[in-house]
């Protein structure tokens, strides 16, 4: 007997579902039966129109004329996370993909500011003068991130969620999320890659490096997981370690940011031995204990060029992969962290 309403039945489910599934699982579906197969289809084309899932101010989509993956799987943070509560798990899930839209503001949690010591203060001053000279949270000793493009980390102050100030201040030029056109090309050699979807201006913010904020501990048990898989070719690991450095040279920060499994854009930056077109910059901000990594534009950039940084001194490890970002300084090696 035939069912008419079936079908419908069938697709609102997987209007659903389907969001929720990781690739493998996703292509299990689309094997079930005509309707699945349709609806995956939409669901992957759509995944492919926009890296951020509508989490970020513009769609960031892939682009691959090299191979058939439409698309690399991750789940997306616009900013970084930190510890989650004792007990609580991360998030094995998001829905990406899916017809419906989704709420217009990200739904992950702010990193915790609980048990800051009451003495971190932010500004107070009215939006339009935040920044200035009278404005707490600016560090005239901080680079200005357009102005301070030598080689190596700049650093910026910011306010934050302590200020008195509304979102829109302007000193507040990385919270936005990312405001320019980019996306996300697949390369031959070097997996995907982020690129300028527009002509960037030097000194332009690009994106924050988003990810899990990790202790050195667990950063250090996941460097040696991500290695094993990586030389098999298995995985591309995102895991970044940012050290401080005092003027005697003594290492006096580090910041492990994790965006393997959970990030934002910024974990397509491939490295270049040139140094790349992008100007690291530790941006602290009242009331954040630990300061944010964020890309800005090192000189003008034109739309469809590939956006890199370096990744550090290349220190050869046995199992250093090798480099592709065929610039003429390029040292054939992929620069590793000996964590
Ligand atoms: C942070 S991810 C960058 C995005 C990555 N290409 C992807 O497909 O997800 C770092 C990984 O990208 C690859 N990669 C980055 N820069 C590269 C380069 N210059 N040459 C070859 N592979 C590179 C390496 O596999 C590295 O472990």
């Amino acid at each position: 007997m035939s069912n008419p309403g079936a079908p419908d039945t069938v697709t609102e489910s997987a209007e659903l579902v389907l969001p929720l599934l990781p690739p493998q699982d996703l292509a299990a579906a689309a094997s079930a039966c005509r309707a699945l197969r349709a609806a995956v289809t939409a669901v992957t084309a759509r995944r492919a129109g926009d890296a951020a899932r509508g989490l970020e101010p513009l769609p960031i989509p892939f682009r691959n004329y090299v191979d058939s993956k439409p698309y690399a799987y991750f789940l997306y943070t616009p900013f970084s996370l930190t510890r989650l509560a004792p007990g609580a798990s991360a998030p094995s899930a998001q829905p990406w993909g899916a017809a419906w839209t989704r709420p217009p503001r990200p739904t992950w949690p702010r990193p915790n500011l609980d048990g800051l010591p009451s003495a971190v203060y932010g500004c107070a001053c009215a939006a339009a003068e935040c920044g200035g000279t009278q404005c707490a949270c600016a560090d005239v000793e901080a680079d200005a991130a357009g102005s301070g493009l030598e080689a190596g980390m700049g650093s910026l102050t910011e306010c934050g969620d302590v200020c008195a100030c509304a979102p829109s201040c302007g000193n507040r030029r990385t919270q936005r999320g990312v405001a320019v056109r980019l996306c996300v090309v697949r390369h031959l050699h070097k997996g995907w890659g982020l690129h300028a979807a527009e002509a960037l201006s030097c000194g332009q913010f690009v994106c924050e490096y988003a990810g899990e904020f990790l202790t050195t501990e667990e950063a250090r048990r996941r460097h040696k997981v991500y290695d094993e898989l990586a030389s098999g070719g298995k995985l591309c690991p995102a895991l970044i370690v940012i050290r401080e450095h005092l003027p005697s040279g003594k290492a006096c920060l580090r910041v492990n940011i994790d965006a393997t499994r959970v990030g934002n854009v910024a974990r397509f930056i491939n490295h270049s031995c040139d140094g790349g077109n992008l100007h690291p910059v530790l941006v602290r901000s009242s009331g954040l204990l630990l300061p944010r990594l964020c890309f800005f534009a090192a000189r003008d950039i034109v739309e469809g060029e590939e956006l890199t940084f370096s990744y550090g001194d290349a220190r050869v490890r046995p199992k250093g992969l090798p480099c592709f970002c065929g610039s003429s300084g390029c040292s054939g090696v992929l620069p590793s962290e000996e964590t």
